[in-house]
């Protein structure tokens, strides 16, 4: 659990590391179902590791529910000399698959912050339309309850003198 800021909303957010190994690939699918925003990472030193991505999102694609959002990371940003995927690779990939794009490092937390709160707030944009549905509801709801609650009442202040003993 981890609380970040966004537009001055302090949101708490539940970050799941699932497992990369494919013998563990049956617990991470399970994790998939209740995720609303994904980072699809790969290691800027490891081709093989970008060449998985289109792995990564298909099983999104799979077993994701419909409207999570996703964005690409090129991580390990800090081993500049070890690098074999480009940062233009990583960019036309997220382009294809409509995601944003972000090289990190946990090392030197090159746009970590950055990345968890475009992510978030790319999960509060999506859920806004919900959000919106509810207030609205809340909102008439409320209003039912007051005009239930003025009906009730005796009317005005002659009322209340009338039942005044003194
Ligand atoms: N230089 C560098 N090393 C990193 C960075 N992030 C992780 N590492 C190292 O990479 C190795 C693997 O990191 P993990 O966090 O276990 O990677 P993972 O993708 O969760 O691994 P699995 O889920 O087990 O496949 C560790 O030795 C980390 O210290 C980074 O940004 N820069």
């Amino acid at each position: 659990m981890k609380t970040i800021e966004v537009d001055g909303i302090k949101v708490r957010i539940q970050i799941w590391d699932t497992a990369g190994q494919e013998r563990y690939q049956t617990i991470t699918k399970q994790y998939y179902r209740r995720a609303q925003g994904i980072f699809l990472v790969y290691d800027i030193s490891s081709e093989r590791s970008y060449q998985h991505i289109m792995k990564w999102v298909s099983d999104v694609d799979e077993y994701a529910p419909e409207g999570v959002q996703k964005i690409l990371i090129g991580n390990k940003a800090d081993e500049e000399q070890k690098r074999q995927v480009g940062r233009e690779q990583g960019q036309q990939l997220a382009k294809e698959y409509g995601m944003d794009f972000y090289e990190t490092s946990a090392c030197t937390n090159l746009n970590i912050k950055e990345s968890f709160t475009r992510l978030t707030e790319l999960v509060l944009q999506a859920h806004r339309k919900e959000l919106d549905g509810l207030r609205t509801c809340a909102s008439n709801e409320l209003a039912l309850a007051e005009l239930e609650e003025e009906e009730g009442k005796p009317e005005g202040p002659a009322n209340s003198s009338k039942t005044c003993w003194c």
